[in-house]
């Protein structure tokens, strides 16, 4: 299903766990930052609007979303971040330098999370163009930076139904 087909900000939100006290880490991708940023707007009002607390949210820039990797490896190893979230924005361009980017950091976000068995939230924006990545990062399709922020709030709250007895 495309992000045509389901608007990247609408999902459900019935047993969402409390993350009042819940500490989350936002590495954002320097590259495209007119289209990161909004991402990161996205993620951090809605863990906000969900109920953490603004001194609970880090932030930390990289060059690109190549580094977007070690970046979310170095805040996921500390044991007070509960959850990491990586924004993103990889253009298509002339050459596979993208696709290469963009295989690395899905594995390799996906490796740290479970290496580090927390939450690391793959929220990059993987468009053939500019005008699909603004159209994701606020635009018709949603926010990219919601879902990413969404995911992070449901997963700590799995995280917590199964390990807190
Ligand atoms: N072209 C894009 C890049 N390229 C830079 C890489 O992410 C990386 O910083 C460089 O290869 C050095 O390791 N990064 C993006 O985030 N988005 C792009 O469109
Ligand atoms: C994803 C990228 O690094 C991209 O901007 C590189 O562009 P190109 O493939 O035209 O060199």
């Amino acid at each position: 299903m495309s992000s045509a087909d389901k608007n990247l900000s609408v999902f459900k939100t019935d047993g969402l766990p409390d993350i009042s006290n819940k500490k989350f880490a936002l590495v954002v991708a320097e590259w495209n930052s007119e289209v990161t940023e909004k991402l990161f707007e996205g993620a951090y009002q809605t863990l906000i609007g969900y109920g953490a607390a603004a001194e609970n949210i880090e932030r930390g820039n990289v060059p690109g979303s190549f580094e977007l990797t070690l970046g979310a490896h170095w805040y996921a190893q500390r044991s007070d971040i509960d959850a990491v979230i990586a924004l993103g924005v990889v253009i298509q361009g002339e050459t596979k330098h993208n696709d290469y980017i963009n295989h690395a950091v899905a594995q390799g976000i996906t490796n740290i999370s479970i290496q580090n068995n927390k939450p690391v939230i793959f929220g990059v924006l993987t468009p053939n163009n500019m005008q699909q990545a603004v159209d994701r990062a606020g635009g018709v399709h949603g926010n990219k930076g919601d879902e990413a922020a969404m995911t992070a709030i449901k997963m700590v709250g799995l995280k917590d139904k199964i390990f807190t007895r």
